[in-house]
């Protein structure tokens, strides 16, 4: 459609437009409730949100497509709405191995976990490729069901940690998990079933955040408890179905590995038989229906770039969550990650800001970005990463304090020019908040060396 064509089917025109209903739109809207009478909401988060917010309509259907030009939108049933100020929160979806095999599975949000635990009660081997967080949890969770783990790299946990963390961590792997302690009382906003008439466009569901495997029982077919083998500095060279063994090059993978669906060879020149594989490979985002006939400006790894007004190059649209890149010049203590937090973040930036701009009013970029900070649980240890926790960015112009008790805590400073620029604390080492002060106030640090770690100085009175 050309912009007049498309301005004369539009149904209504909204203040505000918000595509997506994960936690970034979800904060999103928030912000922009409690500040302006009206907006709107696209693809379908809960009702609570209704309730709470009357001037609220939510809208459940997927985005098809948008017009810049005429300040529009066209959802999957049809429908055209008019914006003056657009936020797309349209998340991301996993970047997989291959497409369409259906021996190769994501894990992204609740139907994904379904399908996966599904096939996992009756798996007795999977592989898992990827070395970030849903491989990290994965392994650690999965049990009755023999795990292969391929990793690129020399240490387990590449986008969290570093080779000492991996080594603290590794142990963990071959004990039995400790009883489970109380159940995850975080609240969620879950998915409704679309209404009647609803898209029938497929559009991903929401990321299922931290604690997604509380209330799931990730057990395979067999009465054992975990078993994880690393192969470690490895890529997949080829996955080739038990179908494709019929070829008969391929017939020397099925005798030397037993019978299973799916083969799967690695580079190190192992192959292994497995029930399915796990592709924990990273996140895509969600662009495609807002790309045709637009003109945004994309970063490398995809997503729309914003500015630190959240604004993409398009006027008056904004993204925020993992959807979006932050292209603005970064504090030197913060870097974006696809993580909840910062999707709960930008969205509520991106909310502050959309309605700044329609009062006319300034808007500074938020406290939030100027560290970086994440509280995680890896393999049952509370994990919490501070500013370049993994001297990024650095090259070799930082130096490194280590402290570490097995089995029970990891410390790891990074400190440049006698600052502290990062910090990585597994366990409950009970040092954020001072590391958190000392980190944003940039203190030197150079006389206390390496008593700066000494489990006899109570830190946290000292720096009081
Ligand atoms: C298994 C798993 C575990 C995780 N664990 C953690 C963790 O422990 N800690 C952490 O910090 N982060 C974690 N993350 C990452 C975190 O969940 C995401 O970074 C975050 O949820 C992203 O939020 P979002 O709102 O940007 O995107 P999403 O949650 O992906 O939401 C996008 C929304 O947009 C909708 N949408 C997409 N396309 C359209 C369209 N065309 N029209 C309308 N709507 C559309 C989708 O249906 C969805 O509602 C985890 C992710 C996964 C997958
Ligand atoms: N507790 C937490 O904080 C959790 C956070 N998450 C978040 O959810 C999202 C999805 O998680 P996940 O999929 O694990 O993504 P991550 O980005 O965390 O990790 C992806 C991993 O896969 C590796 N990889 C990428 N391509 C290939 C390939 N072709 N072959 C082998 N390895 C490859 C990456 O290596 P390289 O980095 O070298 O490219 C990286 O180790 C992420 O944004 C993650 O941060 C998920 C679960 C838990």
């Amino acid at each position: 459609y050309c912009g007049k064509e498309m301005a004369g089917k539009v149904e209504k025109v909204f203040k505000f437009v918000v595509v997506g209903g994960g936690i970034a739109g979800v904060t999103c809207v928030e912000q922009v409730s409690k500040t302006l009478e009206e907006f709107d909401v696209e693809e379908r988060p809960s009702s609570v949100l209704e309730e709470k917010f009357p001037n609220l309509i939510v809208i459940h259907s997927a985005v098809k497509s948008l017009h810049t030009e005429s300040h529009s939108v066209e959802t999957a049933d049809g429908r055209v709405f008019g914006y003056e100020k657009l936020c797309i929160c349209s998340g991301g979806r996993p970047k997989l191995l291959t497409q369409e095999n259906p021996h190769v599975l994501g894990i992204r949000d609740t139907d994904s976990a379904q399908e996966f635990q599904k096939r996992l009660s009756k798996a007795k081997r999977i592989v898992v490729v990827g070395n970030g967080g849903i491989a990290l949890e994965l392994v650690y969770e999965v049990e009755g069901c023999e795990v292969i783990w391929a990793v690129k790299d020399k240490a387990i946990g590449n986008t969290f940690f570093d080779a000492g963390a991996a080594q603290f961590l590794i142990p963990s792997l071959e004990v039995d998990k400790p009883e489970k302690t109380a159940p995850c009382k975080r609240p969620r906003y879950t998915t409704e079933e679309p209404a009647a008439g609803a898209s029938q466009i497929f559009t991903p569901g929401s990321a299922l955040g931290p604690d997604w495997h509380e209330g799931i029982d990730l057990q395979g077919a067999e009465q054992v408890s975990r078993r994880v083998s690393v192969e470690y500095q490895c890529e997949v060279e080829k996955i080739v179905t038990s179908e494709e063994l019929h070829n008969p090059q391929q017939q020397t993978l099925r005798l030397e590995n037993g019978s299973w669906p799916v083969y799967i060879q690695l580079t190190n020149g192992k192959t292994f038989g497995c029930d399915f594989v796990v592709s924990a490979t990273g996140v895509v985002p969600n662009t495609e229906p807002f790309l045709h006939g637009n003109n945004f400006a994309q970063a490398d790894d995809g997503g729309l770039q914003v500015n630190d007004q959240m604004m993409t190059s398009e006027p008056d649209v904004y993204a925020a969550g993992d959807v979006c890149t932050a292209c603005w010049e970064h504090s030197p203590m913060w870097q974006q990650m696809r993580l909840w937090t910062q999707a709960r973040q930008m969205g509520w930036y991106a909310g502050r800001c959309m309605v700044s701009h329609i009062l006319s009013e300034p808007v500074e970029l938020d406290f939030c970005f100027e560290l970086f900070s994440h509280i995680t649980k890896f393999f049952n240890y509370k994990v919490v990463l501070l500013g370049k926790f993994n001297g990024q960015g650095l090259g070799s112009n930082h130096e490194l304090l280590v402290r570490c008790t097995k089995g029970h805590e990891y410390v790891k400073v990074v400190l440049s020019g006698g600052r502290m620029v990062g910090a990585v604390l597994i366990g409950e080492t009970d040092l954020e908040e001072t590391f958190e002060n000392l980190i944003l106030n940039q203190m030197d640090l150079t006389q206390y060396g390496e008593e700066l770690l000494n489990p006899d100085i109570d830190i946290e009175d000292y720096f009081d």
